[in-house]
């Protein structure tokens, strides 16, 4: 599996944010988005998965399911954490697994590896926000998909929870997903840079 853009041009609110952007990433890998605020690293991730258009180039997924489309073969994590504060820990994942479709993988499970299984029945309004992020991270294990767009996602996490994620990215990718990250911070991982709008 591979996935490339190739010659990208974003353009938000009128101005153009970059152009002429190529990238590439097989299955197994990693690219980390780095450039200053503002560069365009959302854009680009929103880009990917199909949350805007682009005003030129293109994006290709080679290998994927052909039957698919690319935003159904990608989980994006924005940097809001996307939480129904009323409903719990599990009725949030349960949410999102009925929303996203798909065969869904072991809930109770996924709340373990995110460290959140202590919590599973309490109201998503009276997470920390480090405990919000771990939910939001326990999306991309309750349903299979092979391209993970993330939004720095390491913001709020203690390092006890970088390392956990940094673990959980390690598997992604060694089960032939790929990864790529907007980040101002290591990601704990093997990632190749992409670079956008110049020195960040
Ligand atoms: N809805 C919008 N309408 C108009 N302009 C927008 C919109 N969303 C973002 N922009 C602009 O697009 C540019 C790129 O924004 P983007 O969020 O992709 O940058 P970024 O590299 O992720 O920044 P940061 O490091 O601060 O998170 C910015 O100049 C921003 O103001």
């Amino acid at each position: 599996m591979r996935l490339s853009g190739h010659g990208l041009r974003c353009v938000r609110g009128g101005r153009e944010v970059f152009a002429g952007l190529d990238f590439a990433a097989a299955s197994g890998e990693a690219l980390a988005v780095m450039g200053r605020n503002g560069s365009g690293k959302t854009s680009l991730l929103r880009l990917i998965a199909g949350l805007l258009i682009p005003a030129g180039g293109t994006i290709a997924l080679d290998g994927g399911d052909g039957e698919m489309t690319l935003p159904e073969q990608c989980h994006y994590l924005g940097h809001r954490d996307a939480l129904k504060p009323a409903l719990s820990v599990a009725e949030n994942l349960a949410f999102w697994a009925d929303f996203l479709g798909g065969e869904r993988c072991d809930a109770a499970e996924s709340l373990t590896k995110v460290g959140l299984d202590h919590a599973t029945h309490l109201p998503a309004a009276f997470l920390s926000a480090g405990q919000r992020r771990r939910l939001s991270l326990a999306r991309l294990l309750t349903l299979r998909r092979p391209v993970w767009l993330l939004d720095e996602p390491t913001t709020a996490l203690d390092v006890a929870g970088q390392d956990m994620f940094a673990g959980l990215m390690r598997q992604h990718l060694a089960s032939g997903g790929l990864i790529i990250a907007a980040t101002h911070a290591p990601l704990g991982i093997n990632a190749r840079e992409l670079r956008i709008g110049g020195v960040g």
